[in-house]
């Protein structure tokens, strides 16, 4: 296992004019489980295959424990990878397919029926290796996959390509957890590609969000979600996204844009649709914090303290947004006007946090 460093990498295509990969910078500890998340077209495959040893860097290093391996093949980096879909022998056994990348580099027979003992119990597939795969579920199969890339003992690092793309959709949980608690339990440096936020951000100590070949912001999943520093991060996170209204409507002066989470608003305060309250203009003019607009549309999520709790779509004189809140039965409909109270946001400029502010 090894600590993973990319030092101002960037990758470009041949013939292509621009970089798919520009200047990433970016720091994985021995054990990590991290997440690398991306819309389609961020650079993801790209980047995998550059860790794997698939494509050799253009300018910048990659390197393993500090030593630089951007040219070694992926074999000598000790990289093993899970693809979306299950890769195994379909005329071997479990213990054969897992045996299998031990046996290519010679490992001697003890090794070999030690390392296939572990990862079964470990996995919990010890009652299936005498099977072959054709026998066996996409969950197991994948589970299978899941070992032979644990098999050699000192792999320096785990690549998990969409896993759960494959596994039955009633059983991508359960191997999230398992994959989860096997990172956990043999502190393997594991590093999840993905477009799905809930994958990312249920598997992994860290994400790094790659945006348009960039990495806009690497964090753990509580402070991609509470503190965005870019505001792509602050949409692509969360659902629905982070709300934007200029900072200007909101009375703050310095940043260009405020970006709220829809549960960012003062308890309570959504109690009553404020229809012509007093200080409610019909424009929906904010200040400090205080926003005004008509209901949009409601939904019902759930009920806290007896009370039906859901998302609530504002138009605003700025544009619409979600918040969070209580709902007032029966009292609040389309049309109504309605003030609420943000409770704190995050200032931005140029789309970069420039600080965090607090309302009450
Ligand atoms: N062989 C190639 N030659 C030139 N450009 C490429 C090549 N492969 C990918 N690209 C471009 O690089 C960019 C990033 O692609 P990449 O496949 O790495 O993104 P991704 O995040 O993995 O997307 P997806 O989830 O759709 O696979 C895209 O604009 C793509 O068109």
């Amino acid at each position: 296992m090894a600590d993973i460093s990319l030092n101002d990498l960037s990758f470009r295509y041949p013939g292509a004019t621009d970089e798919t990969l520009a200047n990433l910078n970016l720091e994985i500890a021995n054990g990590e489980a991290h997440a690398l998340l991306g819309a389609s077209g961020a650079g993801k495959t790209t980047l995998l295959n550059i860790l794997s040893g698939l494509l050799v860097p253009t300018t910048g290093s990659l390197c393993f424990d500090g030593e630089d391996v951007s040219e070694l093949s992926g074999r000598r980096r000790n990289v093993a990878q899970v693809f979306q879909f299950p890769v195994l022998y379909e005329s071997l056994s479990v213990a054969e397919n897992l045996a299998f990348p031990l046996k290519t580099r010679k490992a001697d027979a003890t090794l070999i029926s030690q390392r296939i003992d572990y990862i079964c119990k470990e996995l919990e597939i010890d009652d299936i290796r005498a099977r072959k795969p054709a026998t066996l579920s996409l969950f197991q199969k994948q589970l299978v996959a899941v070992g032979k890339a644990l098999a050699w003992p000192d792999v320096s690092m785990v690549l998990l390509d969409e896993p759960l793309t494959a596994v039955e959709p009633r059983t991508k949980w359960r191997l999230r957890q398992t994959l989860r608690r096997v990172q956990a339990d043999l502190k393997v440096t594991m590093i999840y590609v993905t477009h799905d936020q809930t994958e990312a951000l249920t598997f992994a100590d860290r994400v790094s969000i790659l945006s348009a070949g960039g990495i806009v912001q690497t964090g753990t999943p509580q402070e991609l979600y509470s503190s965005p520093t870019h505001e792509f991060v602050g949409h692509f996170v969360g659902s629905p996204g982070m709300n934007f209204l200029p900072a200007e409507a909101l009375g703050i002066s310095g940043v260009e844009r405020a970006g709220f989470r829809p549960e960012w608003v003062a308890p309570g305060f959504l109690e009553g649709a404020e229809a012509d309250a007093p200080g409610a203009t019909s424009t929906g003019g904010v200040i400090a914090g205080a926003i005004t607009g008509r209901v949009l549309r409601t939904r019902i999520q759930g009920a806290q303290q007896g009370k039906p709790f859901g998302l609530i779509t504002l138009a605003t004189a700025h544009g619409e947004i979600a918040i969070q809140g209580e709902i007032p039965e029966s009292t609040l409909k389309a049309g109504d006007r309605l003030k609420v109270q943000l409770t704190r946001c995050v200032g931005y400029n140029g789309q970069r946090k420039v600080r965090d502010i607090e309302f009450l």
